[in-house]
């Protein structure tokens, strides 16, 4: 019983702290996110591996968290860039496959109106996305891949939406109706 007294009030600490770590990496996202849009406008590369090691040398650290913060940078930055509709052809599993990668990122939840089929399982999974059947989420974007709201699937070929490409990196659920 103690113990369990013990957990929670760490728990608690935890959550405080957890709190404060989430407003500083908002604060850095947002300077990345700068950084990104001057990179974007001339051209430079995203990807600056001396800067990284500056950063590094700088803290006089290691921590392998470093990596996960510039990563996290990274994938800020592309998403300024890569906002143009995608079409894609092929077969319908492969169309699925690139779907469910395109969807996801580590964690992301996406959920489905019906059981989905074994290759957009696979291409969700291949991320890191987390497919739930039902669900009570209430989702941050609706893909309606029957009506074409943000993301269409018809016969051989797949669209999807610059919109939902520009949205992706803020995205922690999304509806995917079949
Ligand atoms: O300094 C930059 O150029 C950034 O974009 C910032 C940052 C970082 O997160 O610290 C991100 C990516 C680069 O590879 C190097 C550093």
């Amino acid at each position: 019983m103690v113990h369990f007294i013990e957990i929670e009030d760490l728990r608690q600490d935890l959550l405080e702290n957890t709190k404060s770590i989430l407003a500083l990496l908002e604060k850095r996202r947002e300077i990345t996110r700068k950084i990104g849009k001057i990179k974007h406008n001339n051209g430079l590369p995203i990807r600056d591996a001396e800067r990284e090691l500056r950063v590094k040398s700088e803290l006089c650290s290691n921590n392998p968290l470093l990596n996960v913060l510039f990563e996290a940078s990274i994938f800020d930055q592309q998403s300024l860039n890569s906002a143009m509709d995608l079409r894609l052809s092929g077969d319908k599993d492969s169309l699925l496959f690139a779907l469910g990668l395109i969807l996801s990122k580590p964690g992301i939840i996406i959920c489905v109106n019906r059981a989905v089929p074994r290759s957009l399982e696979a291409g969700c999974q291949l991320n890191g996305g987390h497919i739930v059947v039902g669900g009570n989420v209430t989702p941050d974007a609706v893909i309606d891949l029957k009506t074409g709201e943000l993301a269409k699937l018809e016969g051989e070929s797949l669209f999807i939406s610059a919109a939902f490409i520009e949205s992706r990196h803020r995205l922690n659920s999304v509806r995917l109706l079949l």
